[in-house]
């Protein structure tokens, strides 16, 4: 067995190790990076990128057969070719991931390793059966995988999940998909689509990361107008007959019906990858689901000498906050002195449907636990259905509701589902970040004719529940026309 001793010792070379490599090499030579899987990261081999891919080729493909209400008629029926799609979404996503690849590949060869980390104690890591690193200080930035409930093995090797999609040489006929989560919705609607025949499978009724029961209800209802959704799906049996996977389930008008579908994507959620690392054998103290406790400024688990970046958190799967959590993990893990909290930002989600979903801030659910029983927060709300800009585009689909402090005018959060989602996202979590209230942001300018006019009536709107401002008035003309 290999002895090595090192100052930092990051398990994961994803998009959080990645970032604490970096910040621990400013204070140390002495780091050890270990990896068990293929270098690139999730969010490029399987994650963001090809699904975004994915996604580009459906809005596409629909944004031609949406032409005729503008008075332009396609001729001929797009035909959308399977190997194609799938051959530039493998293409492009090699690229993403080979330029991660090629950047660990420059990390100096001593910094490497190669194989499954275990802890033996809290300083001491051994990687298979070749290596043993003493390190001062750990982090673990080992991810996460997707979950799913036993019985979907029934269906043997028809039920994937989103790592097998993106390797596809071809698109398939028929897709059942399970959980309408972020991943359910984004990959059933893009595969949807591009012509497969997609049905989505919920539980309990809920859809996205939506917890405003009105965008929820909403959004609902509009998806479902689109494509096969049962966000509370009574699915009585499943197996694997022949070649396919076969379903049996109350559908939507109520009656029980077989069918049969190429594949069955589980996207019933993710786990974080912090079992099977010996944490037993460390003094970490964990939460039900096996994940240390972390102070969420700092990253420090506990007072140990152990940090924990990215997805491996369990805080909030999303990329930007696997950098910056890898970022303050390695910066306090590669410092000889005590952690320092570093820069968490304003939470900010936004979900690749068609409309988009948006989180901004603070949830409406977190609110109504804050806040519901003084009735300290109010509630501003826009309809894109007639907002100006959103009809001449036909993409008039969508809701925002503004959330703000009653008293103070704070802004707190928003949830939306509509159009230009991810860009408003980004205007309302900076105004939340800079503690604007509702009427320093309705001070900031808002043009004409876009769809921001349609967020400055939810905050009018907001306004006015707070008392600070008059009633809205519908049809503004001085607005502009439709604002
Ligand atoms: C389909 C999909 C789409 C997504 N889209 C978006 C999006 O649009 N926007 C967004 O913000 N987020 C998106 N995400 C989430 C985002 O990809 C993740 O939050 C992010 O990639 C997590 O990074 P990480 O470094 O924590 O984990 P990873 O990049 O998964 O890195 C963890 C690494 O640890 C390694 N490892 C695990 N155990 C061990 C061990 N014992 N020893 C050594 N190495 C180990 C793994 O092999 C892996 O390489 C998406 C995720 C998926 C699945
Ligand atoms: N655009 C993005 O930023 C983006 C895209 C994809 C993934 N992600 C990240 O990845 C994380 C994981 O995504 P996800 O979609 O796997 O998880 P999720 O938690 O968003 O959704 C899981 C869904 O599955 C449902 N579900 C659970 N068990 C079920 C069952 N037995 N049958 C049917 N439905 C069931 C849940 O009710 C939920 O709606 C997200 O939380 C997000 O942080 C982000």
């Amino acid at each position: 067995m290999k002895i090595i001793n090192t100052d930092v010792a990051i398990l994961g070379a994803g998009t959080a190790g990645l970032g604490a490599y970096r910040a621990a090499k400013a204070h140390t030579d002495k780091v050890i990076l270990i990896e068990n899987g293929p270098y690139g990261t999730t969010c490029a081999r399987v994650g963001c990128m090809p699904s975004k891919l994915l996604i580009a080729a459906a809005e596409k493909v629909h944004q031609i057969q949406a032409a005729s209400p503008f008075g332009i008629q396609v001729e001929v029926p797009p035909v959308v070719h399977g190997k194609a799609v799938m051959k530039r979404v493998r293409e492009e996503r090699d690229r993403f991931a080979g330029f991660v690849v090629d950047t660990v590949e420059d990390f100096p060869e001593q910094d490497k390793i190669r194989g499954k980390a275990r802890f033996i104690n809290n300083h001491q890591l051994q990687v298979d059966d070749h290596t043993l690193i003493n390190a001062k200080r750990v982090v673990i930035a080992t991810g996460s995988r997707p979950s799913y409930p036993g019985f979907f093995n029934n269906v043997s090797d028809r039920l994937i999940v989103n790592d097998d999609l993106f390797d596809w040489q071809d698109l398939p006929e028929s897709v059942a998909v399970f959980g309408p989560g972020v991943i359910g919705l984004e990959l059933g609607q893009a595969l949807h689509r591009l012509g497969v025949k997609v049905k989505v499978f919920g539980i309990g009724g809920a859809l996205g990361p939506l917890t405003d029961p009105e965008v929820a209800a909403y959004s609902k209802a509009k998806l479902a107008e689109e494509f096969y959704l049962d966000t509370d799906a009574k699915v009585l049996s499943m197996k694997k007959v022949g070649d396919k996977a076969q379903l049996n389930f109350i559908n939507l008008e109520g009656e029980e019906v077989v069918e049969q579908f190429d594949y069955l994507l589980a996207a019933t959620g993710r786990r974080p990858n912090t079992d099977n690392l010996g944490l037993e054998n460390t003094d970490l103290v964990l939460d039900e689901r096996g994940v240390p406790l972390a102070d969420e400024k700092t990253m420090q688990c506990g007072t140990s000498n152990i940090f924990i970046a990215g997805d491996a958190s369990n805080m909030l799967p999303l990329l930007h906050e696997a950098a910056d959590q890898g970022k303050i993990a390695g910066d306090n893990a590669g410092r000889l002195h005590r952690a320092k909290p570093g820069l968490r930002r304003t939470p900010i989600s936004v979900v690749f449907s068609d409309p988009q979903i948006a989180m901004v801030g603070a949830s409406y659910r977190q609110l109504e636990q804050e806040y519901g029983s003084c009735q300290c927060f109010a509630v501003g709300e826009v309809s894109f259905e007639d907002q100006g800009r959103s009809r001449v585009m036909l993409k008039n689909k969508g809701m925002l509701r503004v959330y703000a402090q009653q008293g103070t005018g704070l802004f707190l959060g928003a949830e939306m589902f509509g159009p230009a989602a991810e860009h408003i996202a980004h205007l309302l979590s900076w105004a939340v970040q800079n503690k604007m209230t509702v009427a320093q942001m309705l001070d900031m300018p808002f043009y004409h004719p876009v769809i921001e006019e349609g967020v400055r009536t939810a905050l009018r709107d907001l306004n006015a529940k707070l008392h600070l401002g008059p009633e809205i008035i519908s049809h503004c003309i001085e607005c502009g026309p439709g604002a």
